[in-house]
């Protein structure tokens, strides 16, 4: 994997005044934007913050997390000020049964934002991580608190080869990308998010009406693919990835037998035949 070209000296802080700026405005989503130095997880605080009664569209992004969650009981972890580790609060008026939707509508909506300013190829490992080639650069994590959703995301912005988790992930300063400078980042993916649910939320949770599904299957680097999926529990499916269904279920073909998935760990095996 070759060297980033960034070093601690190149991870400015962020600036809350300029995001509140750029992002809350009469008839915006976004309701405020918080920038904590240091925080266990930003998706355990908003989830408090809902419980409390914080308005839709609140955001609170983390210099550093010391907690941060992934999916599946995983975890996140990324040194100070070389990723974005932000978490939104959202209140869909939406039926329940779409909500399976919201996860795919934020990563079609970051993969968007981050493919424009960075000018790198992002695509979805299903439901919800970016990757560039077949490494991972960002997740997303989506949790339910009573009528809301907090929904997560830790991008990888200048983490160096040591600094990453594993070697299947990646950064945008490992990977050559044209911008690095997280508040331009943060603000594409914020603006997107927003735009993206707006159409959902006006198309009543309906994400074919809302042209998700298909913008999810353009972006999507599972659909077609043969996979191997670790389900929860021990048990593990080998198939093709054949679609995406009304829930947002990926659904797999095994040997003959047609499978719905709402949950579970994908590795992608090899190309389509
Ligand atoms: O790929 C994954 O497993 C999802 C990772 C989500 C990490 C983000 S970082 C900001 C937010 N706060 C958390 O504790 N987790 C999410």
């Amino acid at each position: 994997m070759p060297e980033s070209r960034y070093s601690d000296l190149d991870r400015p802080p962020l600036s809350e005044a300029a995001l509140n700026r750029a992002l809350v405005r009469p008839g915006s989503l976004w309701t405020g934007v918080t920038v904590v130095d240091s925080t266990g997880s930003t998706n355990a605080d908003l989830a408090d913050a809902a419980r409390g009664g914080a308005p839709e569209g609140t955001v609170l992004v983390a210099e550093e997390q010391r907690a941060g969650r992934g999916r599946l009981g995983r975890a996140w972890s990324s040194p100070p000020r070389s990723g974005l580790t932000f978490s939104i609060l959202l209140r869909p008026g939406v039926p329940v049964a779409a909500h399976g939707w919201l996860t795919l509508l934020y990563a079609v909506a970051a993969a968007s934002a981050v493919r424009r300013l960075a000018e790198v190829d992002v695509r979805l490992k299903w439901p919800n991580d970016l990757l560039i080639g077949e490494r991972k650069l960002a997740g997303v994590l989506a949790e339910r608190v009573d009528d809301a959703v907090i929904i997560g995301m830790g991008l990888n912005v200048t983490l160096r080869p040591d600094e990453l988790p594993a070697e299947t992930a990646t950064s945008l300063g490992i990977e050559e990308a044209a911008c690095l400078d997280r508040d331009p980042l943060l603000r594409a993916v914020l603006r997107e998010v927003e735009s993206h649910y707006r159409d959902w939320t006006e198309a009543k949770g309906d994400a074919e009406a809302a042209g998700l599904r298909s913008a999810y299957l353009a972006s999507s680097a599972t659909v077609g693919r043969r996979v191997r999926v670790q389900l929860p529990g021990e048990t593990t499916l080998t198939g093709q990835a054949t679609g995406i269904d009304h829930f947002g279920h990926l659904q797999v073909d095994a040997a003959g037998e047609q499978y719905t998935l709402s949950a579970g760990d994908v590795v992608h095996v090899r190309p389509a035949a």
